[in-house]
């Protein structure tokens, strides 16, 4: 494996507020413009783990990371860490389409505004780069300033996803981005995660076992908080190390 690493989860555990421990130490690498599948049964830490990479448990007090994660030489985990910064670089696309009560346009201009873009030619080429990128221009192209409620589930997601890779991230991360899709829906979404590899670095949550093979390059099994075992995708699911994994994914339990 002579891959760069994006990100390096080294000695990481969790707790919920109350003290209740969702990961156990947990290491593990992220490759550049790989996917990583994340997958497990029901509760073992899939979520929590994702939510680390962006620090979003920092959103509800009491939550507590112990450990590193490396990116760009730093720990993200360290106190003094910009949340605003990080999570322009490290972006998120939930489980249910989230767009924002606002139109098309504006839920793609959003965060460019944030980041201090004013300039409306250079907002436009912007949104639609990212509208473009997403695959779902054509589509909206004649409709911007229309809600982004009056979309269907399938194309609110792919508009999501078009806000996220607005702002230029370097690794985004998936949580069951299709489970709440068709399947017309879904392997279109699937083809566009392959194609933003090029650009992004990608970690995806998923529940689907056979998107997982489809679509990911590294996967990590991971079972009661902990991660049993981490490998290329093919490995995982042809011939895994461990017989929890083996049993995992021939469907023995789940
Ligand atoms: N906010 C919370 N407070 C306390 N415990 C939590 C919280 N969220 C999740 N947990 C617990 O942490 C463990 C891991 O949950 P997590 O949601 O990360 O699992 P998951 O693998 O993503 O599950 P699923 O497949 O159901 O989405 C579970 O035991 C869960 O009950």
């Amino acid at each position: 494996m002579s891959e760069n690493v994006k990100l390096q989860v080294k000695n990481l555990n969790f707790y919920y507020a109350g003290n209740k421990q969702a990961l156990k130490n947990i290491n593990m690498p992220v490759y550049e413009n790989k996917i990583t599948a994340l997958i497990g049964p029901f509760g073992c830490g899939k979520t929590t783990l994702l939510r680390c990479f962006n620090r979003m448990h920092d959103l509800y007090p009491g939550n507590r990371y112990e450990g590193e994660i490396i990116f760009e030489g730093k720990n993200i985990l360290e106190k003094d860490v910009d949340l605003m910064v990080l999570r322009s670089k490290i972006g998120m696309v939930f489980q249910k389409p989230t767009p924002f009560p606002m139109s098309i346009f504006e839920n793609v201009a959003y965060g460019l505004r944030l980041q201090g873009i004013k300039n409306k030619t250079e907002l436009q080429d912007r949104v639609e780069k990212a509208l473009k990128d997403a695959v779902i221009w054509d589509e909206v192209k004649d409709r911007l300033n229309v809600s982004a409620f009056s979309l269907s589930g399938g194309q609110q997601q792919r508009l999501c996803i078009a806000r996220a890779i607005a702002v230029k991230p370097e690794v985004i991360l998936f949580d069951e981005p299709t489970s709440a899709l068709d399947p017309i829906s879904t392997s279109k979404i699937e083809e566009l995660i392959v194609e933003l590899k090029k650009n992004h670095t990608i970690i995806i949550v998923t529940h689907n076992m056979q998107q997982a093979a489809r679509v990911s390059d590294y996967t990590a099994f991971m079972y009661l908080g902990e991660l049993i075992e981490f490998d290329l995708t093919d490995i995982i699911f042809t011939k895994p190390n461990k017989k929890l994994t083996e049993d995992y994914v021939s469907g023995k339990f789940g």
